[in-house]
């Protein structure tokens, strides 16, 4: 494949190069893959073969840095970060984690496992890979402006979409950081009172926070919209933060195999080798598709369960093989509220009581159909660039009809069997999510944020279908802390709970005394593009 390649000479190992899933790129570093975020086609990286962890159960009983490091190494040739480098950058990552195991493995009941990936600095499983991400950027920009000055350095300008918790870690992961600004556009009044507080509060001069009057959807095309703009991609060097980044997925393929393994010391019926389920609460695609990647390398998962809240077009998908952003009209849906009765924004996204994924368009989603593609593609018998080809091009049809017409499907029956061959999916509504809240807290005294809520009902459900015996991994993605309004709704009625005593950290009570700062703009991206670009200006001026 020549398009965009950048190597010469023998060809690499496809594990360490990528392409992009609308066939725009081939054959790129790893390096370019991070710092550019996101094609410039459109379309999203992938490495041009997902690696086999051959000797994975040999990991069993290494930390969470020396896992990540065989993980990551798998991605990364030594070429291009030798491996005391990477080592290094993995050991800095995960010092900053609460938790001596960074993601711990607690039993619910039963065969039901919670994973916590809330001991990070910003209280969320973005930390898990957006503390890495941060110092992988750092890494390459000291390696690129070795003995450069002023102009010629290449200062990287982060433009970031977030719902509430990607854009704490990312300013966590990236404030104060030598030559990056960093600008993360948040839907005004759609984030939890806590979230807007963590973002606003860092000062840092590199950090600049902005609200949109929009949907996190907005958000989010008005960052695609800048990186697919040759000119502010010229100007600006811009980079994302976003699960659009692979390095992202890669950090938290990480905590699937160290699960795995923690279940194994934890259950005594459970043993290395066996298959478990993973229930993943499911919003912007990323964090389930990290488990895909897993269960690809050869990590014994059986199936995958993706939980949506209300805001169910990957349900929709898996019931219907449709991806459409608008599901079928209902009788409440003319006094602004949806087919029952939720509320609806214009654009069709509802506001629930799992923020951080009322989402409509899943942006990962798209590196799953294209492995989906590829593999329908790969039964006609020919060869593997043809192939890559054929998926490319369905994706960009699919991604193209999306746009046009706000969907697209039914799919062939063979890629949605494909896809359920590895995936359920599980719609869970506010009500249950909150029944949940209250059934955990009063049978076992846990206290699940909403977002986990979500997931625990899936895996219930899922636990009725497989029995008893199938073990459940199910992931807690933000401590219940960042959500008090929906927690407390839950918890209200119970004698000894108390929000303060029991949920409440320390350093979320100082954040209410602390300074912020905060820019607002109307939902437009040529007006943030202005905004950036002056705000640019500034700090390189500083
Ligand atoms: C707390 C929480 N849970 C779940 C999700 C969904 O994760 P993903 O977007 O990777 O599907 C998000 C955000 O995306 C989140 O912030
Ligand atoms: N829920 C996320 C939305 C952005 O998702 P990302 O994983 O693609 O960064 C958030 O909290 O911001």
């Amino acid at each position: 494949m020549s398009n965009g390649t950048e190597s010469e000479g023998p060809r690499p190992n496809p594990s360490h190069i990528y392409l992009s899933t609308r066939g725009g790129d081939y054959g790129l570093s790893f390096e370019t893959v991070v710092l550019k975020g996101l094609a410039q086609d459109g379309g999203l990286f992938l490495p041009e073969e997902i690696p086999a962890a051959v000797d994975w159960q040999s990991w069993k009983d290494l930390s969470y840095a020396e896992l990540a490091f065989k993980i990551l190494s798998l991605y990364i040739s030594t070429d291009e970060i030798p491996a005391d480098d990477l080592k290094a950058i993995i050991d800095r990552s995960y010092s900053t984690f609460r938790a001596e195991q960074v993601t711990p493995l607690v039993h619910l009941k039963d065969n039901l496992y919670l994973l916590e990936l809330f001991h990070g600095p910003s209280y969320s499983f973005k930390d898990c890979a957006l503390q890495f991400l941060g110092n992988l950027f750092e890494y390459f920009l000291v390696r690129r402006n070795q003995g450069k000055e002023g102009r010629d350095r290449h200062h990287l300008t982060v433009v970031g979409a977030t719902s509430g918790d990607t854009g704490s870690a990312a300013i966590y992961g990236l404030r104060g950081k030598k030559d990056v600004s960093v600008f993360i556009l948040h839907p005004k009044d759609r984030i939890s009172p806590i979230q807007e507080k963590q973002m606003t509060t860092v000062l840092d001069g590199n950090v600049h926070n902005i609200a949109v009057t929009g949907t996190f959807d907005d958000c989010q095309d008005i960052v695609k919209a800048m990186f697919a703009d040759p000119d502010s991609n010229r100007a600006l060097k811009l980079g994302a933060v976003n699960s659009i980044n692979f390095a992202r997925i890669l950090a938290q393929i990480v905590y699937y195999f160290h699960s795995y393994f923690a279940l194994a010391k934890a259950s005594s019926s459970f043993k290395v080798g066996e298959k478990l389920r993973a229930v993943v609460p499911t919003g912007n695609f990323g964090d389930v598709l990290a488990g895909y990647f897993a269960k690809r390398m050869g990590l014994p998962m059986e199936k995958l369960v993706i939980a949506t809240n209300e805001n169910d077009i990957l349900d929709r998908f898996w019931k219907s093989g449709k991806y459409e952003k608008k599901a079928a009209k209902g009788p409440g849906a003319e006094n602004g509220l949806d087919v029952d009765g939720a509320k609806a924004h214009e654009s069709g996204v509802r506001e629930t009581l799992s923020p951080a994924m009322d989402i409509l368009v899943s942006s990962n989603f798209e590196r799953l159909l294209w492995y989906l593609a590829y593999e329908f593609a790969s039964s006609t018998g020919m060869d593997d660039e043809w192939t890559k080809k054929q998926a490319a091009q369905e994706v960009a049809v699919w991604l193209n009809d999306l746009k046009k017409k706000g969907g697209f499907g039914p799919v062939y029956q063979d890629v949605l069997e494909s896809a359920r061959r590895t995936f359920e999916s599980e719609r869970v509504t506010d009500e249950q999510t909150l029944q949940t809240v209250k059934k955990y807290y009063n049978e076992v005294g846990y206290v699940l944020d909403p977002h986990t809520a979500v997931g625990v009902t899936a895996a219930e459900r899922s636990i009725s279908r497989t029995g008893k015996e199938m073990p459940h991994i199910s992931l807690s993605t933000a401590h219940p802390a960042k959500f008090a309004g929906a927690v407390t709704t839950a918890l209200k009625d119970e004698k000894d709970f108390s929000f303060e005593e029991k949920v409440l950290p320390d350093e979320f009570v100082e954040l209410a005394k602390k300074e912020s700062r905060l820019s607002e703009v109307e939902n437009s991206w040529e007006k943030v593009r202005e905004m950036v670009k002056q705000q640019v200006e500034q700090d390189l001026g500083r």
